[in-house]
């Protein structure tokens, strides 16, 4: 793991809205393979650090390299280097399922893009909902094909956000297998999650959030979920 190339370098990361400070010096490195879950109370500023990845705010001060690529300069290339899942689905409403990947995939340029919209929505079991506007989805069809607008281009960085709001078992297990076979083919992921169970489960280290600092690091093969209930305790109080 240790001799993977470094996918995301955090350095000193400060972000203010106004005068106020949400994140006050952050430092991260995740490698190449690795899973970090982000796990911290409501307004820690988890949600911000993740957007300030998929370049969605910049950072007030510090330094934030993916693959090497400066988020805030080389917003194209970054772009072209992650999939995100967010609180937002990013999808076009009065589209259909089918037309929204299409169109993504035509905006990253992605080979035999119609076939790669159709497999995708085999993938995330919506083939039956293809041509029905996006605008009628449920909460759980938004959140399946919103997965697929992430993976479409083969993202080398999944930034996930509460991946797994409204999704039923199957679909859990679904984005958990998806999650694997991204980390299978090299990638990174970092999510966002409140269930310290997935968290543990899912990802190989665990960062904790609290008031804009990383206020604890653990492995999460040596940490057992009991552990982690009390750090989490500890830190978020
Ligand atoms: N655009 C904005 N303008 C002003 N304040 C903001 C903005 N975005 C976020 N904040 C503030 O930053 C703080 C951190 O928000 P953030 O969404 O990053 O928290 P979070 O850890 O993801 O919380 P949650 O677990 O509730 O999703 C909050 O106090 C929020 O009000």
């Amino acid at each position: 793991m240790t001799s993977a190339p470094v996918a995301v370098e955090i350095q000193d990361l400060k972000k203010s809205y106004g005068f106020k400070p949400i994140l006050r010096g952050i430092d991260l490195q995740v490698r190449a393979g690795e899973r970090v879950a982000l796990l911290g109370a409501n307004g820690a500023g988890k949600t911000t650090l993740l957007r300030i990845l998929a370049c969605l705010a910049k950072p007030s001060a510090g330094s934030v390299h993916l693959y090497g690529w400066n988020c805030a300069r080389d917003v194209q290339e970054v772009r072209r280097l992650i999939g995100f899942v967010g609180h937002q689905s990013y999808l076009y409403e009065e589209l259909t399922a089918r037309e929204n990947l299409e169109f993504f995939a035509r905006m990253y340029s992605v080979p035999e893009g119609r076939e790669r919209a159709l497999t995708w929505l085999n993938r995330v079991g919506l083939e039956k909902y293809a041509r029905e506007r996006v605008g009628t989805f449920s909460r759980g069809q938004l959140q399946r094909l919103s997965w697929a607008r992430a993976l479409l281009h083969q993202p080398d960085l999944l930034l996930l956000d509460e991946p797994d709001t409204g999704l039923d078992q199957q679909g859990l297990v679904l984005i958990d297998k998806l999650l694997d076979e991204h980390i299978e083919r090299s990638g990174s992921a970092i999510f966002i999650t409140h269930q310290l169970e997935r968290a543990q489960a899912l990802s190989d280290r665990i960062v904790l959030l609290a008031r804009g600092r990383i206020a604890r690091r653990c492995e999460s093969e040596e940490t057992s979920l009991e552990t982690l209930r009390q750090v989490y305790q500890e830190v978020v109080g």
